[in-house]
C-alpha cells in the first residue's frame, strides 16, 4: 500500500508574508502523516522561515528547482547542499516550465535527481507530453524516454527513494485534466518502465503523482484509481482551503 502524496507547487506566486499566513493557516490543520504526505513547494526565498514554521507539524517544505552541483560559480543558483543545510525535505526536478522555459535537459534532470539523493532530498522529478506528442500518440515513448534518463544510474534502493509526477504539458493550468482513466494508464506505463529497469518491488513502491489542473472536485477520481499514489498541484494549492481539501482527499484515498 502506497502512501498518497499531496504537493503543492506554488510557482511563482505568493509574497512572502502571503506565504507565512498560508502555512500559519493549514499547520494544525494537516492530517497526520500516517495517511499522507503533505508538501508545499515554495519559492527557494521563503524556504528557511516556511522550514522553521513547519518544524513539529506533519506538513514537510519542498524547494521548486536546484543545481546539481554542490557550490561553485553559479550565479543566482542554489545548491542541494544548501537545502539540504536548512532541513528542506522534498525537491521539484525537471518541471515541464524548467524545461521549456530555462532549456532543462534530460541529464541535467539526472543530474539534480542524484544530488538530491545524495544530500537526503526526496526528488519529485516530472515527465510528461505535448498536445503534439499525445496526439501523434507518442505519449507512452516520451514519457518512458523521460523516466529512463532520469533515472539512468541510480540504485534500485534510491529509486524506492523518489515520487515521480506524471503531468501532461497540455493540462497544466489550463482546466483540462486527463482522465482519471488516462492518467492511469500512463502513470501504470511509468511503473512498468520503473519494473524493467529496477524490478518489481521497486515499481511497486515508487510513488507515482498526477499533475495538471488537479483541484478539489477532481482529485477524489484521480486517486481511487490504482496507479495514481497522489498529485502535484499547482493553481488549487494556492488557496489555503482549497489546499486542505486537496489533503483531506489524500487522507481518504
Ligand atoms: O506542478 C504543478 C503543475 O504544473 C500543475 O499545475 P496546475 O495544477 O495549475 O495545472
Amino acid at each position: 500500500m502506497r502512501k498518497p502524496i499531496i504537493a503543492a507547487n506554488w510557482k511563482m506566486y505568493k509574497t512572502f508574508d502571503e506565504a507565512v499566513d498560508f502555512v500559519e493557516a493549514i499547520k494544525d490543520k494537516i492530517p497526520s502523516a500516517e495517511k499522507v504526505d503533505a508538501v508545499v513547494c515554495a519559492p527557494a526565498l521563503y524556504l528557511p522561515t516556511l522550514v522553521d514554521l513547519a518544524k513539529d507539524t506533519e506538513l514537510a517544505i519542498g524547494a521548486q528547482n536546484m543545481h546539481y552541483e554542490e557550490e561553485g560559480a553559479f550565479t543566482g543558483e542554489i545548491s542541494p547542499k544548501m537545502l539540504e543545510a536548512i532541513q528542506v525535505d522534498y525537491v521539484i526536478i525537471g518541471h515541464s516550465e524548467r524545461r521549456e522555459y530555462f532549456n532543462e535537459t534530460d541529464e541535467a534532470v539526472n543530474k539534480k535527481v542524484k544530488a538530491a539523493l545524495s544530500h537526503g532530498i526526496v526528488p519529485i522529478v516530472c515527465c510528461g507530453e505535448t498536445l503534439e506528442e499525445r496526439e501523434a500518440g507518442h505519449t507512452e515513448e516520451k514519457v518512458a524516454n523521460q523516466v529512463k534518463e532520469a533515472l539512468a544510474g541510480l540504485t534500485e534502493e534510491e529509486v524506492q527513494h523518489i515520487v515521480i509526477a506524471y503531468e501532461p504539458i497540455w493540462a497544466i493550468g489550463t482546466g483540462k485534466t486527463a482522465t482519471a482513466d488516462d492518467a492511469n494508464a500512463v502513470c501504470g506505463h511509468i511503473r512498468k518502465v520503473v519494473e524493467e529497469l529496477y524490478g518489481k518491488a521497486a515499481a511497486e513502491n515508487i510513488r507515482i503523482q498526477y499533475g495538471g489542473s488537479v483541484k478539489p472536485e477532481n482529485i477524489e477520481d484521480l486517486l481511487s484509481k490504482e496507479q495514481i499514489d497522489g498529485a502535484l498541484v499547482g493553481g488549487a494549492s494556492l488557496q489555503v482551503e482549497s489546499y486542505l481539501k486537496l489533503l483531506e482527499a489524500g487522507a481518504n484515498a
